[in-house]
């Protein structure tokens, strides 16, 4: 988890209480911050909190709108599924969207979905309403499309609308047949299903991925997910993907009156359906189904984190029809969190790369869901004071398909005579500096900056670690010890630290720990790294929310990191070109923007990045061989000006971007081409000022072919 991580539906102020401008704020910051919990989830596969806590922010927004309908936002989370397709692979538009599901969490809640769909469809108490019930997978799912019985697609679902094209990589998957068996196959079938990894194979993974150096994946959701979304269908090949199909999309050429019967089909057509699937009768007999299946969940050989319930009848769940982002004919029924409780034995405040005081708490160990646990997080000080989570206190903690343990609740009955409530440091408790609280923040920040120890050593961290530079030898451990003794203070001292050894300025041999050839080993690993990918190289410096991803966008967009330093220079006037490029880059945006100026605008990282630049040798962005090298837009500055006929404006910059282009938005003397719309002003003027070649729509679609 990094520090990054301020859950915002922690709210002091119950959902009744809340003033309409307290809600306005609120939704605005819930948006935000479940949009970013979506990307890292389904973008990254990289999940900084525990799916509890998010669906604990999603329960906050909803219940909010529910109170205020009229302040939904466009994007709130309650009208959007997943998240939008990464960029590095083709896109797919769904013909028929691809939704989420509702969510229920105990009898009640089940009873009252039941009842809904009964009210909803005029149901006298008398006629039997038949659901289905299955394992929820805790996969992900995709979309196989059969042309004439043949697997012609696959896709991820995305954001529901457009997905991931997957179909190379689905195709090495042994459950997915290439050609459907059996009788009627209709001409057009989208079958839809999970994909996921069993227990068995997701551990083994894990061994091979430490044995080979690679960071080990956090749960066999982010491990199918991970080895799905391969840009080398080869890896994919490699690693054991499962599949059960459960639901279809465009169908042609036939039609299915039920949910169980069209499974039965599937079946015939040789499609893998989960075994533990239930046709049932009546409420009684789904929670019959979930209890059986909550008992047998560990020993089942995949995850599922509960059981979804389906309407059997097809004309129904036409009548029903969908909410939003969920069918109103089916729900999830989840599983409770595996949660125990322990001694809270200390709050300790760890200050991360910028700045941020982040509580964490020290717990007796205890086991949870198969796993111990010594430490859970707190999120932040709300938190605590909301839960009132004291020095030992007896706690509850909880993991669900997890990343980081949280504390859930105190146990207060079990508290001790004589604690206090916890006072939270207004200084950094590492260099002292004043920590204060920015208004409508979660979280408190040392301004100690560039003196700040702690900072400086977790930048450190941040800068050897596997996704950036990937310093063998130098861990975690040796940073510290080698910061505290003034061996290395910033990044570029890690570059000079066998030639001062060398020279005898310090004396790694001698070090307690260190040998003759452990510390040849390290300088050779550091040496290797003297090359490094500009994307790499970006990420490394941890620049507040630039992730690997953005670090790639960046790199793909400026090429070099010169160029990367000059356009920041530029950007640093908001009315300038510069600028309005910067957050026009995919994901970049304000706020991303805000930051990453801020870095380029500070003196001494420009120092750093002096230096670095001097020792090292940053190697310009490398595009991923896609075919794209023969394309003639390869390497060629395009802008597009006025609108386009028979294009969005979005996907003719994919199109071009995908054939290796840079997109700009502005002419210069170095834009190699303009494509020009109707109604196209000054940039088409400049452009052929400037003699650069202009291409018409048509002329831009033909070098498509
Ligand atoms: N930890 C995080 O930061 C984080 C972020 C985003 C999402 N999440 C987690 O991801 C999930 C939310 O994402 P979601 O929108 O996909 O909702 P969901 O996973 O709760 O439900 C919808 C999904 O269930 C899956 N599914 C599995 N078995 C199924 C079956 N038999 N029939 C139909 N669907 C089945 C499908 O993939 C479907 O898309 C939640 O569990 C949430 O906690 C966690
Ligand atoms: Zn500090």
């Amino acid at each position: 988890m990094t520090e990054e991580t301020v859950p915002a539906g922690h709210p002091d102020v119950a959902v009744e209480a809340l003033s309409r401008d307290q809600a306005t704020a609120e939704l605005a910051r819930l948006a935000a911050e479940i949009a970013r919990h979506d990307a890292l989830y389904h973008q990254q596969d990289a999940p900084e909190i525990s799916d509890a806590a998010y669906d604990a922010l999603r329960a906050r927004n909803d219940a909010i709108e529910a109170r205020f309908p009229e302040l939904i936002r466009a994007d709130s989370p309650s009208q959007r599924v997943g998240a939008a397709p990464a960029s590095g692979f083709g896109k797919v538009v769904h013909r028929v969207p691809m939704l989420s599901l509702g969510n229920v969490f105990d009898r009640a809640d089940v009873a009252e979905f039941t009842a809904g769909i009964r009210r909803f469809l005029r149901l006298s108490e008398d006629e039997p309403l038949a659901l289905v019930a299955e394992p929820k997978i805790d996969g992900l799912s995709v979309s196989l499309r059969y042309e004439d019985g043949r697997l012609v697609q696959a896709a991820t679902r995305g954001d529901g609308t457009e997905g991931e094209d997957v179909t190379a990589n689905v195709r090495t998957l042994d459950d997915v047949p290439e050609r459907l068996t059996g009788a009627d196959v209709p001409p057009v079938l989208e079958v839809r299903g999970e994909i996921y990894m069993t227990r068995d194979a997701f551990l083994a993974l894990n061994e091979r991925q430490v044995e080979a150096g690679a960071k080990p994946f956090a749960n066999p959701r982010n491990a199918a997910a991970g080895s799905l979304r391969q840009l080398d269908p080869a890896v994919t090949a490699r690693r054991p993907l499962r599949l059960f199909a459960y639901s279809w999309g465009e169908v042609r050429g036939a039609a299915f009156d039920s949910h169980h019967g069209f499974l039965e089909r599937l079946r015939d057509w040789g499609l893998p359906v989960n075994p533990e699937t239930r046709l049932c009768q009546d409420l009684d007999a789904v929670l019959a189904v979930y209890e059986a299946l909550e008992e047998r969940r560990a020993s089942l050989p995949y995850d599922i984190d509960g059981v979804v319930y389906k309407v059997d009848r097809v004309d129904w769940q036409k009548r029903l029809g969908f909410v939003s982002r969920a069918p109103r004919w089916a729900t999830a029924h989840k599983f409770p969190a595996e949660q125990a409780r322990t001694v809270l034995t200390a709050i300790r405040i760890q200050v991360g790369r910028t700045g941020a005081l982040t509580p964490v708490a020290d717990l007796e160990p205890v086991t949870v869901g198969g796993v111990v646990v010594a430490r859970a997080t707190l999120h932040n000080e709300d938190e605590i004071r909301r839960k009132d989570i004291r020095e030992g206190d007896t706690v509850v903690i909880q993991r669900a398909g997890d990343v980081i343990p949280q504390v859930v609740s105190v146990v207060t009955e079990a508290r001790p005579d004589g604690t206090e409530p916890f006072a939270f440091p207004d200084h950094c408790p590492v260099c002292g500096s004043e920590a204060p609280r920015p208004e409508g923040e979660a979280i408190r920040r040392c301004t100690g900056g560039l003196i700040c120890p702690a900072q400086a050593i977790e930048r450190l961290k941040h800068f050897v670690s596997r996704d950036a530079f990937d310093i063998e030898g130098l861990g975690a451990k040796a940073v510290e010890s080698f910061y505290t003794d003034g061996l290395i203070r910033g990044p570029a001292d890690i570059f000079r630290l066998e030639e001062k050894d060398r020279q005898g300025l310090t004396r790694l041999k001698n070090r307690e720990g260190w040998g003759e050839k452990s510390a040849e080993n390290l300088f050779r690993a550091i040496r290797e790294r003297r090359t490094i990918p500009l994307e790499r190289f970006i990420y490394a410096l941890g620049i507040r929310q630039v992730g690997q991803a953005t670090a790639r966008l960046l790199a793909a967009h400026y090429g070099t990191l010169d160029a990367l330093r000059d356009a920041m220079a530029a950007a640093q006037d908001p009315e300038s070109e510069a600028y309005r490029t910067l957050v026009n880059i995919n994901d970049v945006g304000t706020s991303v923007a805000r930051d990453l100026l801020a870095f380029f605008h500070e003196e001494h990282n420009q120092t750093v990045l002096d230096d670095l630049a001097a020792l090292l040798d940053v190697q310009p962005f490398e595009r991923p061989d896609t075919g794209a090298a023969e394309s003639p837009l390869a390497g060629k500055t395009v802008v597009f000006t006025g609108s386009l006929e028979t294009l969005s404006r979005a996907e003719a910059k994919a199109r071009a971007q995908a054939m290796g282009a840079k997109v700009t938005g502005s002419v210069s003397a170095k834009t190699d081409y303009v494509v020009v719309g109707a109604d196209a002003g000054s940039k088409a003027a400049k452009a052929r000022d400037l003699g650069v070649t202009t291409l018409t729509e048509d002329e831009f679609l033909a070098l498509q072919s």
